[in-house]
């Protein structure tokens, strides 16, 4: 059974009353990066490849993008609760205009500020700190929980 959106918030934060949906609760984009090399994924092991922060421009206050893949950062600090999992779907202004965010598993017992594949099929504006996906929870077994690299990640910033 997928989760109230009132309940995802309780695993949230910073969040605010706007992003509470039925379902789910929407998530903010903190940073948009463009990888500046090659990454690779090893039978044993991986290199997440160095990005750069993209700026936004100045005349649109907003990130302007050209189609192509990208990494969002989410702005919320999330905790995915044990006996659940959670999954990120774009927002769907976000898909009517041409761009998907994609999403991997949201682990039971994650905790850190994670990040997405945006995919950018047609030209489109987007401000720091719009509301760009949303983030559900389903319940769900698990064996163990999440203890892989991206624990914790950049819960300080
Ligand atoms: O779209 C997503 C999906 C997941 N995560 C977070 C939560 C998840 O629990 C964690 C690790 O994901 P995964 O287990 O797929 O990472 P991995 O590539 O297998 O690396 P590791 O083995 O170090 O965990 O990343 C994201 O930031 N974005």
């Amino acid at each position: 059974m997928f989760r109230a959106g009132s309940f995802v918030a309780d695993h949230l934060t910073p969040v605010t009353p706007e992003q509470v949906q039925p379902n789910g609760v929407d998530l903010t984009v903190d940073a948009i990066l463009e990888p500046t090399e090659r990454g690779r994924i090893g039978r044993d092991g991986k290199h997440v490849a160095d990005r750069r922060e993209l700026d936004t421009d100045p005349d649109a206050e907003a990130y302007v993008l050209d189609p192509g893949g990208y990494i969002a950062r989410y702005g919320e600090r999330i905790r995915i609760p044990e006996g659940h999992i959670g999954f990120v779907y774009p927002r769907s202004s976000l898909m009517r205009n041409g761009s998907m965010l994609h999403t991997a598993v949201w682990d039971a017992g994650y905790e850190g500020r994670g990040e997405g594949l945006l995919a950018v099929h047609r030209p489109i504006e987007i401000e720091p700190g719009a509301r760009i996906a949303q983030l559900v929870f389903a319940e769900a077994n698990h064996d163990g929980t999440y203890e892989g690299s991206y624990q914790g990640e950049r819960l300080e910033e």
